[in-house]
């Protein structure tokens, strides 16, 4: 299959997980006699301080030229810190996902089981957990009118939704249900918001249409607790844009890491992948960001393209690197001079010979020198 695949490695370690990701993906092209064409453009604060814009009209025109969107992640402390600040590099990334129509964000949120030990949570209440995540990703709080009273002492944010744009994100939940356990749980705050009570009752008519499937109904802050407490009893979660980005970073202490979850930002005409973490800027060029999101993010978007034999071997990959504990600092207090590139190398490596049953530790390890 040919693929034009836009990558916006953005800031931060945006660029050292994409590079990863990109390193994965070149690598299944080779294997499986693909040709996947990568272009670059720039998002985020580096857009910024190269044209003032963090997304440039020719990185939107590259987007839309491409058939995906890799992108890494942005943010920049000058920016957070900075309350005033008339451009953001955030501003970028919601453009982004607003002009091309990315309605829904599909997060995956799974327990390994090698990686029990490195959740807070008790192992026995997480072990087979396997959520998945539909957030809506271009309405809500984030998109709508904002303002700020002459004097800046008064400040709103509004929150819209219409029927159609409850509709169209949750038919896809329930059709991800239908392949799935069979289950939708729907995420709100009915109880005080009207917007959620909209959801509801969209939620509830087009359930109607997915009789196999059950639905039911948390509010947002029981909801926040079930996940910690009993995240087995999840299948697919649907959610409005705020609440779903903040139960998603929640639920990743269920795997251990931020750094392991992926996404889908999907719609009509256009997807792209994207890791659910930002900046990370603390960790920027350190080679200890956990690239595995990234990584996970580029076979969710040969998923995309039905190519899933390619995708699965991504997975192999990354679970074989989790179990022989080569991963970053983040998941591994035994070696913590694995770095970023070394995950990336090691299953690319995985991907040029996947029955090389010798590919184990020991063959990291004498490398070291190239390790940081
Ligand atoms: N999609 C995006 O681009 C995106 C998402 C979230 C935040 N942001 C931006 O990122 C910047 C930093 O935000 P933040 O600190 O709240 O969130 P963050 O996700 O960047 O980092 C939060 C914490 O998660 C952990 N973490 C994140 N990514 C990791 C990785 N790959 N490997 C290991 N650990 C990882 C680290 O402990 C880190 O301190 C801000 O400017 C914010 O706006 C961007
Ligand atoms: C950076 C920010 C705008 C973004 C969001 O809130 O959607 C991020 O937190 C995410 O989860 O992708
Ligand atoms: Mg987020």
């Amino acid at each position: 299959m040919k693929l034009k695949i836009a990558v916006l490695p953005g800031d931060g370690i945006g660029p050292e997980v994409t590079a990863q990701a990109v390193k994965v993906l070149k690598a299944i092209a080779q294997e499986f006699d693909h040709s996947f064409q990568f272009k670059y453009a720039s998002a985020g604060a580096v857009a910024i301080d190269e044209t003032g814009d963090p997304l440039p009209k020719e990185t939107l025109d590259v987007c839309k030229a491409t058939d995906a969107i890799l992108f890494g992640a942005i943010g920049d402390p000058k920016y957070d810190n900075n309350p005033d600040a008339q451009v953001r590099p955030e501003q970028g990334l919601l453009k982004l996902r607003k002009e091309l129509g990315l309605y829904a964000n599909i997060r995956p949120v799974k327990a390994y089981d090698t990686l029990l030990d490195k959740s807070p949570l008790k192992k026995q209440f997480i072990k087979g957990t396997d959520i998945c995540i539909y957030r809506e990703l271009t309405g809500g709080i984030y998109f709508g009118e904002k303002t700020l009273s002459e004097d800046g002492n008064t400040a709103s944010d509004l929150c819209v939704y219409s029927r159609s744009e409850i509709e169209r994100i949750t038919h896809l939940a329930f059709k991800s249900a239908q392949s799935r356990k069979r289950k939708v749980t729907l995420v709100d705050k009915a109880n005080v918001l009207e917007s959620s009570r909209l959801w509801r009752k969209v939620v509830t008519e087009i359930s109607q249409e997915y009789k196999d499937v059950k639905l039911d109904y948390l509010f947002v802050d029981n909801a926040a607790m079930q996940i910690i407490l009993n995240p087995k009893q999840f299948d697919v979660i649907l959610t409005e844009n705020m609440f779903g980005d903040i139960i998603s970073d929640e639920a990743s202490v269920i795997g251990g890491s931020i750094g392991l979850l992926a996404s889908a930002s999907v719609g009509d005409y256009f997807a792209m992948f994207e890791p659910i973490h930002g900046s990370y800027p603390q960790a920027k060029d350190l080679g200890i960001a956990n690239p595995i999101a990234s990584i996970l993010s580029a076979a969710m978007l040969l998923d995309h393209f039905e190519l899933y034999e390619e995708a699965e071997l991504i997975r192999e990959g990354v679970e074989r690197s989790l179990k022989l504990n080569i991963t970053t600092p983040d998941l591994n207090t035994k070696f913590n001079h694995i770095s970023t590139t070394k995950v990336g190398d090691f299953i690319e490596d995985f991907i040029n010979n996947p029955k090389d049953t010798n590919m184990n530790f020991t063959n990291i390890h004498l490398g070291q020198s190239t390790i940081i």
